[in-house]
């Protein structure tokens, strides 16, 4: 999706549909996956207790009962197997591509790598689990998954949206209608608003002493009405990934730190991390 075929392919679909090629093959995967889930949806039905919820198909298919009798009900099985299918695509690569960046770049700064270990250490130790309420004594820590956010760059052009009336902007008029892609890649790295915008350093989020910095332009979610609906959950699952591998772990990379090419694999619509190599050594 985010090669720069897939990207011309965005700009022509209405033209390049009707061509065979490589771009057709996404339809092939996504109508794969929705078979997946459809026969996931057909298992829960069977085994539904309208009392005792096991997950979100279930509470789905719940409401679908209560609105039966409603024609114009959201709650139907189209629905039902597009949201899981978006929740499934929107909530696994995001995670795992921020995760694969976040590690390479420890590799690429060990001393930031070591800090972290610091803080593990001495607001968690070795013989508990991590758990979310320990973030907020955990200020270099939550700092440095800022940072990775920050430049991971994920989604840099964001989702396109388009604007439901005729909007004025900066002098400009854009008609009702006009789909606009809000750029949160030059948000994250603002000059303005980011002491060092274009190097990786959790300096970025912290004051000068050491507290965690709020700063409005982190916005690797969006803003606004539809914000990523993820968020808590991708926030709280990077935290206790990262400070559980950390916790027991030390990433060492196979090649000098200093070698080492951050320039993603593929940058369009996702930012994709290089593909590496690494050592996990137990502590
Ligand atoms: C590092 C992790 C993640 C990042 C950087 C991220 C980023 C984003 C961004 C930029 C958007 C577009 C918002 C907009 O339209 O303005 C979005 C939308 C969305 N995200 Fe995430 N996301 C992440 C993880 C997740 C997770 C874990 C889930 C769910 C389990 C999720 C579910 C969604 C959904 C359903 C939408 C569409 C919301 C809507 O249109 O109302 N995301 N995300």
């Amino acid at each position: 999706m985010s090669t720069a075929w897939s990207q011309f392919y965005d700009m022509y679909a209405s033209i390049l549909k009707y061509f065979p090629g490589p771009h057709t093959k996404i339809y092939d995967i996504l109508e794969d996956m929705r078979a997946y889930i459809a026969k996931r949806v057909k298992k829960n039905k069977e085994t539904l207790d309208l009392n005792a919820p096991r997950d979100f198909i279930d509470c789905f298919l719940i409401q679908m009962e209560k609105e039966k009798g409603n024609p114009s009900s959201e709650f139907n099985t189209k629905n039902l197997e597009l949201t899981t299918l978006n929740l499934f695509f929107a909530g696994t690569e995001t995670v795992s591509s921020t995760l694969r960046y976040g590690f390479l770049f420890l590799m690429k700064h060990p001393e930031v790598q070591a800090k972290m270990h610091q803080e593990i250490d001495q607001v968690i130790g070795q013989n508990r689990a991590p758990n979310i309420e320990d973030r907020s004594q955990m200020p270099y820590v939550d700092a440095v998954i800022h940072e990775v956010q920050r430049v991971s760059d994920l989604i840099p052009m964001n989702v396109a949206h388009s604007v439901m009336r005729d909007t004025e902007f900066r002098g400009y008029i854009i008609p009702k209608g006009t789909e606009i892609y809000p750029l949160l890649h030059t948000v994250l790295f603002d000059p303005m608003k980011f002491k060092s915008p274009f190097a990786f350093n959790p300096e970025n989020f912290l004051d000068e002493n050491g507290r965690f910095k709020k700063n409005d332009a982190f916005m690797p979610f969006s803003s606004g009405k539809r914000v990523c609906l993820g968020e808590t959950l991708a926030r709280m699952e990077l935290f206790l990934f990262f400070t559980t591998t950390l916790q027991r772990f030390r990433l060492k990379p196979l090649v000098d730190p200093k070698d080492i090419d951050t320039t993603p694999q593929e940058s369009g619509f996702a930012t994709i991390p290089p593909f590496y190599k690494l050592c996990i050594v137990p502590r």
